[in-house]
């Protein structure tokens, strides 16, 4: 479904200069610094997975997330998404794709909803819209607010209206980009309840970024962990979380940490018997420690 290979994205910007005539210095000197985005990022996702592509701020999600809707061409590496590179077949691509951003709606922010959810079905050719809307506006609850512009839409409600856009053309893959941020409690749920029924319904692939990593543990059996551009982590969570248990010791001399493998009382016999033990703690490994730790090396 999605092919990536040896991706790299450099974003070259001016110069800026600082202090007294800064100003005039960056308009006037010219010169540019490059920064390199996306670094050398290869991976493979096939139909019907749903993937949690994460990393810090900064790391590169949305620079890759851009290039595989095609609204930005790489500047090294290839991407084939069903068949089509991106940026040179961006119309066609483009039905392929259903997309939200949390932070920013797609949605025409004068319109009532059900207008903005018409012009997008008019824009992608959507030949039973009544059908299609029925079926978007159950599941996500909509009836309160069609008739309501956008931009009098609470946040979980505008959410709710961008995932009914990207999903109205019936589109076989779903990049979302932090789909959850700033909701309550319970719209998250609702989210991450469309989301899986989105996938499983439809074999909808999905492509999720997010820094919530309650999110990646309802939905994702994978994760793609990137830092600087670069894929630091590919594989499936249970193998990340199914790490042993670590025994953490205060000693005299500082703390150390272990991996607990069988016998515990014997591993801090052994411990007691060179040093003094000042506390002991077990950790568990979740993701989040997890994760942590991958970025930490
Ligand atoms: N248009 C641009 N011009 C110059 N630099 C850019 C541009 N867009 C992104 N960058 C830089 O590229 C790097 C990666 O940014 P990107 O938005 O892909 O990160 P991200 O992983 O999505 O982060 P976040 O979690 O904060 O959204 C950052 O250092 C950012 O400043």
């Amino acid at each position: 479904m999605i092919r990536v290979e040896g991706l790299s994205k450099v974003f070259r910007r001016p110069r800026t200069f600082s202090g007294p005539f800064g100003t005039v210095r960056t308009l006037f000197t010219r010169q540019y610094e490059e920064k390199l985005a996306v670094d050398d990022v290869s991976f493979e996702i096939d139909e019907g997975e749903i993937v949690g592509y994460l990393g810090p701020n900064g790391a590169g999600k949305s620079t890759t997330i851009k290039m595989l809707t095609g609204i930005l061409t790489p500047t090294g590496g290839s991407i084939e998404v069903n068949g089509l590179v991106p940026w040179r077949e961006r119309t066609a691509n483009a039905r392929n794709v259903g997309v939200v951003f949390g932070q920013r709606s797609q949605l025409w922010w004068d319109l009532p909803l059900i207008e903005s959810l018409r012009l997008v079905g008019a824009l992608y050719d959507v030949r039973h819209f009544d059908k299609a809307l029925s079926k978007v506006r159950e599941i996500l609850g909509l009836d309160g607010f069609l008739d309501t512009p956008v931009r009098q839409l609470s946040l979980g409600q505008r959410m709710r209206g961008d995932l009914a856009a990207a999903v109205l053309y019936e589109p076989p893959l779903l990049y979302l980009d932090e789909p959850t941020v700033g909701l309550d409690v319970l719209a998250k749920e609702a989210v991450r309840e469309f989301i899986v029924e989105t996938n499983r319904s439809g074999r909808t692939t999905v492509m999720l970024t997010t820094h919530d990593l309650a999110d990646v543990e309802a939905l994702c059996k994978r994760i793609i962990l990137i830092d600087h551009g670069k894929v630091l982590f590919d594989g499936a969570i249970d193998a990340l979380v199914n790490q042993p248990r670590r025994l953490v010791v205060e000693l005299e001399s500082g703390t150390r940490t272990y991996d607990i493998h069988d016998d515990l009382p014997g591993m801090v016999a052994t411990i007691a018997a060179e040093h003094t033990i000042r506390d002991l703690s077990i950790v568990e490994p979740d993701l989040e420690s997890v994760i942590k730790g991958i970025y930490a090396r």
